[in-house]
């Protein structure tokens, strides 16, 4: 089970890091290669400290041992000149590998958030609305964080693997029979440690789990902190997050006291072997000092390498679900892709006379079908509101003209063109939306109306501002357009928060405006500036209306009611003949009043 995975996150790890993983790995080697060359000098270095023993036959190294033969080695201070220079080449090398490691693992970190944000930015809505927010957010966040450590503890195995293998070599060069000991006996403790190292792997996929779910917990109480508070429910939640805390810190200290269980192991073997070793090497094999010492120096070293790849092995395990989670993750989104914008379909001229819903059906699969041969259109220029009772399928209709849902049956026409064959965002680039709750950010109201349009200047801003009925409140702050509003600024109130949000919709210019449940929770005072507002930019552009007090759909030009999946049009009686939108000039629609923004792309 354990190659494979590690295998294809290896191979995730060079293509993401390019040339600087290929870097890395070069530096791992020659930094190991000088480490193990500055201990081998050492042998020299002890013949002259303790005068001990005479030349070092070199089984495996014949180059290297008649370096050291008596007869051609070099004196004292040209050796320390070699080993200071393989020392601090061995630092160099350090340094500029951390530099290339950190590097490395953040083009992987930053490569697989990258994608999973855009995978989730360009999926359908129905794919993104299907999943929780938590667990985008823990992907997004807890999940790349742990591929990051999974590529650390990838290096910290293969700088292992490499220092094992050049040691062995060096100390194979120096007693090939006392070095398959070390590395028999190291292989033998790493296969009995398989267990624990499949431990690592169901601790790594229990640990996903469980973060998602706390991160769902504490985004839903902190959303829903003052309902919390009113039902005294707070207490609740934090039992929710005490139990799921208290599983997960089992699970960890199972987890830590297997993985410590490994560590003694080796350590105890360590000391088992290293005895043995310095008998064997003493009373049987009758070495020279020089070359015990060398080799209890090696083998000093391999023994927490084994112990260094075990670890690092079931560090990988434990942090490699969450890099299989993020690949599923993407290639789900990546898999349900909104249709893509095709050459030649951008190109959408502007609305001039309806929108239409041609038979259109909805059903999502979910029992009934929500919406049957649904017909009627939402003229240019006019405002048209829908109503119908809680789950009728207002939304649906909005997210259907927005091209967020498709329909299962029937078709939507921008002006007789199906929108199944318009490119998507050159649509929504025409299309403006204000939500039941208008959703800002934390930051000023210019950079708040910006969102809708980067590129619009102050002027423009506050054209919207004035068209929105927002720009009163807006002169009387502080700061004006550059007032911070929302959690950490200034709070306005909902009515406020609402005709910033529907300015922001005007900035657009948009042919559709949409207004879904935009004034539910607004008072009578509030609603009635909105509905003003609304009135200003009939003649305009396209409103839809979805609302089920009767004060906002009373403006309406034809209100839609939706009812068990059916319409029924009232007030429509003068939009039978729909006159071609706009009339003045071809383009963009008119201006209607003194208020209307002006452009920002014009
Ligand atoms: N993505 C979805 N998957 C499955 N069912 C859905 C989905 N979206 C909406 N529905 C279902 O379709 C029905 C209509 O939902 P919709 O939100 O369009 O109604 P609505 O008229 O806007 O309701 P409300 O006035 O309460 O906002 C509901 O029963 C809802 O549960």
């Amino acid at each position: 089970m354990t190659i494979g995975p590690i295998a294809d996150f290896a191979g995730f790890v060079l293509r993401r890091s390019g040339g600087r993983g290929m870097m890395a790995l070069v530096l791992l080697l020659l930094g190991s290669l000088s480490e193990g060359v500055s201990i081998l000098l050492l042998i020299p270095l002890l013949q002259f400290a303790g005068g001990a023993g005479g030349g070092v036959p070199m089984a495996g190294l014949p180059l290297v041992g008649h370096l050291f033969d008596p007869a051609t080695r070099l004196s004292l201070v040209p050796l320390l000149g070699c080993f200071l220079a393989f020392v601090t080449a061995q630092a160099v090398l350090t340094r500029f590998k951390a530099v290339h490691v950190a590097r490395m693992m953040q083009l992987c970190v930053d490569a697989i958030r990258l994608r999973l944000f855009r995978a989730i930015g360009a999926a359908r809505w129905t794919r993104v609305a299907a999943t929780r927010a938590a667990d985008l957010q823990q992907a997004l966040t807890g999940d790349v964080e742990r591929v990051r450590a999974a590529v650390y503890n990838l290096l910290l195995l293969l700088q292992a693997l490499v220092m094992v293998a050049i040691y062995a070599v060096l100390a194979a060069a120096i007693s090939p029979v006392m070095t398959l000991f070390a590395i028999g006996v190291g292989s033998v403790v790493l296969l009995a440690l398989y267990p624990v190292r499949r431990r690592a792997t169901r601790f790594g996929e229990t640990l996903g789990a469980s973060l998602a779910d706390q991160q769902h917990m504490i985004s839903e109480f902190l959303a829903g902190m003052k309902v919390a508070k009113a039902f005294n429910a707070e207490a609740g939640y934090a039992a929710r997050l005490e139990a799921m805390l208290r599983d997960v810190r089992e699970e960890m200290i199972r987890f830590a006291r297997a993985t410590a269980n490994g560590t003694l192991l080796f350590q105890l073997v360590g000391a088992v072997a290293a005895v043995g070793f310095i008998h064997v090497s003493v009373a049987v094999l009758h070495l020279p000092l020089a070359r015990i010492a060398v080799l209890l120096f090696l083998f000093v070293r391999i023994g927490p390498r084994f112990n260094m790849i075990q670890d690092s092995l079931q560090q990988l395990l434990s942090h490699l679900p969450a890099w299989q989670d993020s690949r599923r993750l993407i290639a789900r989104f990546e898999a349900d892709r909104e249709k893509a914008e095709v050459a030649g379909l951008a190109a959408i001229p502007p609305l001039r006379q309806e929108i239409r819903f041609d038979q259109v059906g909805m059903d999502y699969g979910a029992g009934l079908p929500v919406l049957r041969d649904v017909s009627f259109a939402i003229p240019a220029g006019r405002i048209t509101a829908i109503a119908g009772p809680s789950g009728s399928g207002k939304t649906t209709l909005a997210d259907m003209v927005m091209g967020l849902v498709e329909p299962s049956a029937g078709r939507v026409l921008l002006d007789g063109r199906p929108l199944a064959h318009c490119g998507l965002r050159a649509w929504r680039d025409r299309v403006a939306y204000v939500p039941q709750d208008g959703f800002l950010l934390n930051d000023s109201i210019a950079a708040n109306l910006a969102v809708a349009a980067p590129g619009a200047d102050p002027a423009q801003m506050w054209a919207a501002l004035e068209a929105s009925g927002a720009a009163g409140f807006v002169a009387r702050m502080p700061a004006g357009l550059d007032t911070v509003v929302a959690d950490r600024g200034i709070r306005l109130s909902g009515g406020e928060r609402q005709r910033i949000a529907l300015a922001r919709a005007l900035l657009r210019r948009p042919d559709l405006l949409i207004l879904d449940e935009a004034t539910s929770a607004l008072d009578e005072d509030n609603e009635t500036l909105i509905i003003r507002s609304l009135e200003r930019l009939r003649g305009t552009m396209a409103i839809l209306i979805i609302a089920h007090r009767a004060r906002i759909t009373a403006i309406a030009d034809q209100v839609v009611r939706i009812e068990q999946g059916r319409v029924h049009i009232c007030g429509s009686a003068d939009l039978d003949g729909v006159v071609p939108f706009p009339p003045q000039r071809a383009g963009r629609a008119p201006a209607a009043s003194v208020t209307r923004p002006a452009s920002h792309g014009e």
